[in-house]
């Protein structure tokens, strides 16, 4: 087996609040292989952007933050860098990708330029091998004429060929890692398959590695090999795609599974909810972080944290119902 490109170890990420340091990715765990598509899912304020921008060191700049823990990139600890040290990395061995494009792009400067800028810093190539290259890029991901695009501003763009654009730039440098963060959420459903089809096939054609983040159980199941389900900042299920859709056994991810769209619509009955919503970081339960939405906790999961349990081989959830015959994991208990 191949030595993993990522490697995050016990990693937690706090913050400050009410004068208190408070964990909004809480003891993860996670390994990506080279070429190897990795889902992460859950409910809005699970900590899924906080853990993937910790890997670029994202939120250094804009606030006040703690790391505690390892975040290996091909076996070097990116939490021991110099942010000096992490602008060389950033865009050239790994890139991120964003739900909103604009928000990325700079909005004064053309296609080209942008493009051309990425590759000039980090490949140290001729103005004349970058425009060649920027070219190329653009025909890669589908741009139909690469040159009139090129001299483009991005809002002279629609969102789908602005969102190309974004890929076209943050896999110019050819990273081995690249972050997604919600890549297709602000587009319409039609163009989202557009995008999710190309993330697919330049995974297949350049074998980089993706951490693909979502919210979307249905962009998950046809595109990632791997899934873990993140619930305030921990993961609570980890297995393999098809696994974790055919055999779900945490009571959280079978609650997300269940509130998939067209399941209820097509038989007309009314959409199936998780009680509640996710608590604040000021408001963590003590024992199983789920508890307070659960309907099978018991008093065990809210006084005491749940063991992670290999289920099945390659196949680990985080609950107390597992933990009697499972095979326990040290690292989480
Ligand atoms: N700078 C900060 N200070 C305090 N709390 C923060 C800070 N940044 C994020 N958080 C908290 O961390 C938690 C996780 O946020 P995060 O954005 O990672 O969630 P998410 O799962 O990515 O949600 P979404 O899908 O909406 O992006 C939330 O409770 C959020 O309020």
């Amino acid at each position: 087996m191949q030595d993993p490109i990522l490697e995050i170890r016990n990693l937690r990420v706090l913050f400050p609040v009410h004068k208190k340091w408070l964990p909004a990715v809480d003891g993860v765990d996670l390994t990506i292989q080279p070429g190897e598509i990795t889902g992460i899912v859950g409910e809005s304020g699970s900590g899924k952007s906080v853990m993937s921008q910790s890997v670029l060191r994202l939120r250094d700049h804009d606030t006040a933050v703690r790391y505690e823990g390892e975040i290996l990139f091909e076996k070097e600890n990116l939490l021991k860098w110099s942010l000096k040290q992490m602008r060389n990395i950033r865009g050239n061995r790994i890139s991120v990708i964003f739900q909103d494009p604009l928000n990325s792009l700079s909005p004064v400067h053309t296609v080209e330029s942008q493009l051309m800028e990425v590759l000039i810093l980090h490949k140290k190539i001729s103005k004349e091998e970058a425009k060649k290259k920027s070219v190329q890029m653009l025909k890669m991901i589908g741009i139909p004429n690469p040159e009139n695009c090129m001299k483009k501003y991005p809002f002279e763009l629609s969102g789908g060929m602005q969102q190309r654009v974004m890929i076209a730039i943050a896999l110019a440098c050819e990273p081995k890692l690249l972050i997604a963060d919600e890549p297709t959420t602000a587009l319409d459903v039609t163009i989202q398959e557009q995008i999710l089809y190309l993330i697919q096939d330049l995974n297949k054609k350049l074998g980089m590695s993706i951490l693909f983040i979502t919210h979307d159980l249905g962009a998950v199941s046809n595109l990632c090999h791997s899934v873990k389900v993140m619930y305030l900042g921990q993961i609570v299920e980890d297995a393999k795609t098809e696994e974790l859709f055919t055999h779900p056994l945490h009571p959280y991810t079978k609650g997300l599974l269940a509130c998939i769209p067209h399941l209820a619509v097509e038989r007309r009955k009314e959409l199936p909810t998780i009680p509640g919503s996710v608590p604040s970081l000021s408001h963590i339960p003590e024992g199983c972080h789920f508890c307070t939405r659960c309907h099978e906790a018991d008093e065990r999961c809210r006084k005491m944290p749940p063991p992670v349990v290999e289920a099945t081989p390659g196949h680990t959830v985080k609950c107390w119902k597992y933990a009697e015959g499972g095979k326990k994991n040290e690292v989480g208990v």
